[in-house]
Formats: C-alpha cells, sequence, structure tokens
C-alpha cells in the first residue's frame, strides 16, 4: 500500500492520517514505540530526573528509532511533571518527529465538554500548534459526541486519534463493558461511532483505514467478542499498549484481534526502552517487537 494509490490526496491537500499511518505500517513494521520517560528509566540510563535527563532521553529515543519504526508515542504526563520546561521539551519531540518523517501520536488523552475540547483540538491537533503531533489520543467518557472538535480538527488537517474503547489496564472493564439499557457495552458504542467516522472518510479518501482508530488494549482477553465489539467494523487504526511491560506478546496480539489484525499498531513503552541508553540496542529491540509483531499480526 502506498499513500499515492491508498486515500490519494487531492492536489494541495495531505494525505489522511489512516492513509499515511497504513503506509508507514507497510513500511517499517506494525510497532509504535512509546516515549515514556519514567523516573526509574532516566536513573537507569544514567540521567537524572530533571528537564535535562529528559530532554537528552527523549531525543536518544528518537535518534534511535525515528524512520525505523511506524509511529512514536511520547507519554505527555511524563513530560508535564517537569513542568513548562517539560511541555517544551515534548513540543521538541514532536518537531523532531517531523523532522525525521516518524509519525507521532502525543499521548494526552484528553477529554472534556465540547467547548473545551475545541481547545485541546486548538493545543493539539492545529496546523502551527507546538504540540500538534499527527495523532491524539482522546478520552469519550464525556460522551463520544464530546470530541466532535477534535474529530473535525483532525480530519481538516489531516490528524488522526485514538479513541480509548478497551484499554490495557484491569480497572477499566468496570466502565467499558457496562452495558446501556438496550444491553450493548459503553466500548461497543464507542467502537460503532468511530466505525461511521471511518467509513464515511473511507468512502471519500479511498483508503483501507480511516482516521479514527481505538485504543484496544493488547491485554483485553476475549473482551471483544464478549461484548459483541466488532473490531473490524471500525475501519481504522487499532492502537494496542500492553505489549511488553504489561505482559502481552505475540500470542496475545493475534488472540485479541483476530480477524481485525491488519489494523492493529502495537504499541510498548518500556519494553523497548529498558534496552537504553545504547542507541543500537534501542533500534535492536525495536526492531524485534516490530518483527514479533508483525509475525503475530500477519
Ligand atoms: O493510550 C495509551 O497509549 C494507553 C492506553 C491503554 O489502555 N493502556 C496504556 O498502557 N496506554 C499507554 O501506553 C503506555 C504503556 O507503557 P508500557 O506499559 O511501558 O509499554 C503508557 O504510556 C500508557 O499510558
Amino acid at each position: 500500500m502506498s499513500v499515492l494509490d491508498e486515500g490519494a490526496p487531492r492536489p494541495g491537500e495531505r494525505p489522511t492520517f489512516g492513509a499515511r499511518l497504513g503506509a508507514a505500517m507497510d513500511s517499517h513494521g506494525p510497532l509504535c514505540v512509546g516515549i515514556d520517560p519514567h523516573p526509574g528509566l532516566l536513573a537507569a540510563w544514567g540521567l537524572g530526573d530533571d528537564v535535562d535527563g529528559l530532554r537528552r532521553f527523549a531525543l536518544t529515543v528518537l535518534d534511535a528509532v525515528g524512520g525505523r519504526v511506524a509511529a512514536v508515542k511520547p507519554q505527555s504526563a511524563l513530560f508535564e511533571r517537569h513542568g513548562s520546561a517539560g511541555v517544551a521539551v515534548l513540543e521538541e519531540v514532536v518537531a523532531a518527529g517531523r523532522d525525521l518523517g516518524t509519525l507521532v501520536v502525543v499521548d494526552a488523552k484528553r477529554g472534556d465538554i465540547g467547548s473545551t475540547m475545541a481547545a485541546y483540538a486548538d493545543a493539539y491537533l492545529r496546523d502551527g500548534s507546538p504540540l500538534a503531533g499527527d495523532a491524539l489520543t482522546v478520552s469519550p467518557f464525556l460522551g463520544f459526541g464530546s470530541l466532535a472538535p477534535a474529530v473535525e480538527a483532525a480530519a481538516a488537517t489531516g490528524r488522526g486519534l485514538f479513541v480509548l474503547a478497551l484499554t490495557s489496564n484491569p480497572e477499566g472493564a468496570a466502565v467499558q463493558h457496562a452495558r446501556d439499557s438496550a444491553g450493548v457495552a459503553v466500548a461497543t458504542r464507542i467502537a460503532a461511532e468511530a466505525g461511521t467516522l471511518n467509513r464515511a472518510e473511507i468512502d471519500r479518501s479511498g483508503a483501507s483505514l480511516g482516521s479514527v482508530g481505538l485504543v484496544v488494549g493488547a491485554t483485553i482477553g476475549d473482551a471483544a467478542r464478549r461484548l459483541d465489539l466488532d473490531l473490524e467494523a471500525v475501519h481504522g487504526p487499532l492502537l494496542a499498549p500492553g505489549v511488553g511491560a504489561q505482559g502481552a506478546g505475540p500470542a496475545e496480539l493475534a488472540a485479541v484481534f483476530g480477524t481485525a489484525r491488519q489494523a492493529v499498531l502495537a504499541s510498548s513503552s518500556r519494553g523497548v526502552l529498558a534496552a537504553g541508553p545504547d542507541p543500537q540496542r534501542l533500534r535492536e529491540a525495536a526492531r524485534r517487537g516490530a518483527d514479533e509483531a508483525a509475525a503475530a499480526l500477519r
């Protein structure tokens, strides 16, 4: 698949995020490397738990894997904990990803009432904003409709969203598996909303993936099946955290995603980052992760 034949843009129009991600996964394999500068990892790398350590950590990861993996996913919280100077480092990561041609998913899990969501959309999805990567993780738990400003901004700028649906943490099930009066689970409703948006986009773009992805943890076992959530009908990318440090591996990826496996972008942070700070070892860990994910999802 190539951006030229998948979702070919009109002259002057940026290809959709779904088309760009599909092309990146074809080139580099279905792995997203999470950039999660935990205090323990900074220490293990011989770096201080300060802005200088944060910057060296994040840029070392990007230098090592940039241009070699489908995407990177900086975890905003671990930059925010260093204050405004930490946020400036996140902005540097976004800019460096753009320069390297590596897709950047900003993991900030934003969600609020629509009027405030519009401001988040400005911050994370508007051309020219220093925090705008290629996609943003968002929380639909104020109602899927509250995400409309983000959906519109992403569509207008060729960016994407990853909407939390079945998260990798065990506590998520209490909310996400809950069923409404019609017996439909919360996660299943979220998936259906994303599917509607993606089908409309695909009709326009011709790409095989839409730009409204879901977050579906690789740790969820058979939850999708039990909740009648048809992952294939999402027609969008499925970001699968939980690989590596949270215990999921190739077997779980294959079992959880079944026939939707073509759309999966496996995500691993600590599982790759533990190989640092040596760039070559980081690169090898990412390559191994991508090869394992590709084999499991074939
Ligand atoms: O949106 C996410 O990326 C996410 C969703 C989810 O359900 N579970 C989850 O672990 N994540 C994020 O993925 C990363 C997982 O890190 P590792 O467990 O070190 O691979 C963290 O940054 C989490 O915040």
